[in-house]
């Protein structure tokens, strides 16, 4: 890991030597977290990306002993589809967290009225979230974070400080589906960031990141920046 970038953007860096022991880190530093939100302001908000990565520490979120009731939980990003689809984020939550979720007040993105409506609906839940207690990132290989893909349309406005919209609809491209996504206003608010990455490929997607400092072509760089927590472990989950 390039640690001389990760000092000089005061980012926080942990590495476990296996994916379970990621999870179990991942979900006590979440669980904290929304303790200490719960003590101070009575209630916390939680929100949560998608994708192959967050499956092991969900679970072992599910086991948390924390009052859901005071916890209201949503995505950093969500594709296009009903809870039904095989690619819905919403489904990997409910389904690794079926317990939390029965008892925290659950936020989806997807509600099937158009994109652009589902967008502006969640922008309007967001700002009575803003600014969110926990939110967790993944990465994708090729830099993306939330739905915000390398030189994509609205890219630059997305990332800015100036963008209204703290949800966005991110039309289908190619075999991509249409995507709904958190804005940069809404992530580099978050008391408390996370980023969650397994293996080694996604480590050095991250290095050449954190060297090439251009967020147009790699989303995730206009996020790393402190307060944030790493969490990496050289085995992919999903490998194991
Ligand atoms: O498409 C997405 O990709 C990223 C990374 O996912 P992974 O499968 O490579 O772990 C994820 O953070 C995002 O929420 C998801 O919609």
């Amino acid at each position: 890991m390039s640690e001389s970038h990760i000092r000089a953007r005061d980012l926080n860096w942990r590495a476990d030597a296996s994916p379970q022991a990621q999870a179990v880190a991942v979900a006590g530093h979440i669980e904290a977290a929304l303790k200490q939100a719960i003590d101070e302001r009575g209630r916390a908000s939680l929100a949560l990306s998608g994708g192959r990565g967050p499956e092991l520490f969900l679970r072992e979120l599910e086991k948390a002993s924390l009052d859901w009731t005071r916890v209201t939980v949503t995505l950093v990003d969500e594709r296009w589809v009903p809870v039904e689809h095989e690619q819905s984020n919403a489904a990997l939550i409910l389904r690794c967290m079926p317990g939390a979720l029965q008892r925290a007040s659950w936020v989806p993105l997807y509600r099937g009225e158009g994109l652009e409506v589902d967008a502006d609906t969640a922008h309007r839940v967001f700002e009575t979230l803003l600014p969110v207690d926990v939110l967790v990132l993944g990465m994708g290989a090729d830099g993306h974070t939330a739905s915000l893909f390398p030189h994509m349309p609205g890219l630059a406005h997305y990332l800015s400080a100036e963008c209204e919209p703290l949800c966005v609809p991110v039309p289908a491209e190619g075999e991509r589906l249409a995507r709904l996504s958190m804005t940069a206003r809404m992530i580099l608010t978050a008391r408390h960031k996370l980023l969650v990455i397994t293996g080694e490929d996604k480590r050095r997607t991250l290095n050449r990141a954190l060297e090439e400092a251009d967020p147009m072509s790699m989303p995730i760089e206009a996020f790393l920046s402190a307060p944030m927590d790493i969490f990496y472990s050289p085995e992919g989950a999903q490998d194991s």
